[in-house]
């Protein structure tokens, strides 16, 4: 059986930006797809970055029972499809996840072999800095998003591993230790 791996952590830590560094070298990882009801940012594809769904059809998953784990999170909700999970796993694939801390404790429940990574920022401060540095997301977003993240820091211990996201190749190559080792 394969490995199932879950990132998580606050809002502009730099979760998506390791993801993919990762991804570049590790391309053997398979990185679930979640659905959302958010709109889509500029250049997000739908089926790459995310599914986006009305919010009727994201019901209609749940109703069907066809989520890992789903949340709502900043006034949008976001749900791990469960079929292409049990399938890479079941194909003895390393399966990656990137969501937030309500979906990370569901998935503890159902799959407690999976390995759970939290990152941290270097601060709060630096944390809002990258959030506002990306520059997509509104400022009502960004207000919900910097709240949001005080109980997600506060719940850091919970998770199997911490790792600080201050220098990125240090926390992309504390990451693959994590995942490898
Ligand atoms: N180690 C780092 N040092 C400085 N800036 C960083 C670092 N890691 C990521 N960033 C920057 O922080 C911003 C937020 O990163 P990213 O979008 O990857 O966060 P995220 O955790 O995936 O956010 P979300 O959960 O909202 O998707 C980006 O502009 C990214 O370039
Ligand atoms: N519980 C879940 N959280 C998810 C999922 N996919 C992404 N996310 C997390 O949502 C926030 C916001 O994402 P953004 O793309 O709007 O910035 C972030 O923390 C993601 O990790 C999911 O399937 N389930």
């Amino acid at each position: 059986m394969g490995k199932l791996i879950v990132l998580t952590g606050p809002s502009g830590v730099g979760k998506g930006t390791l993801l993919k560094l990762l991804l570049e070298n590790h391309p053997e990882i398979y990185l679930s797809i979640s659905a959302t009801t958010r709109s889509p940012r500029p250049g997000e594809i739908h089926g790459q970055h995310y599914y986006f769904l009305t919010k009727s059809q994201f019901a209609e998953m749940i109703a069907a029972g066809e989520f890992l784990e789903w949340a709502e999170f900043a006034g949008n909700h976001y749900g791990t499809p469960r079929k292409a999970i049990e399938e890479q796993i079941a194909q003895d694939k390393i399966v990656l996840l990137e969501i937030e801390v309500q979906g990370a404790r569901q998935v503890r429940q159902s799959f407690p072999e999976a390995w759970q990574i939290f990152i941290l920022p270097p601060s709060v401060e630096e944390l809002e800095k990258r959030i506002r540095g990306r520059g997509q997301d509104t400022e009502e977003a960004i207000e919900k998003r910097l709240q949001k993240a005080e109980n997600e820091l506060a719940v850091a211990s919970e998770f199997d591993i911490q790792i600080v996201n201050d220098d990125l190749n240090h926390a992309l190559y504390a990451i693959e230790s994590a995942i490898f080792s």
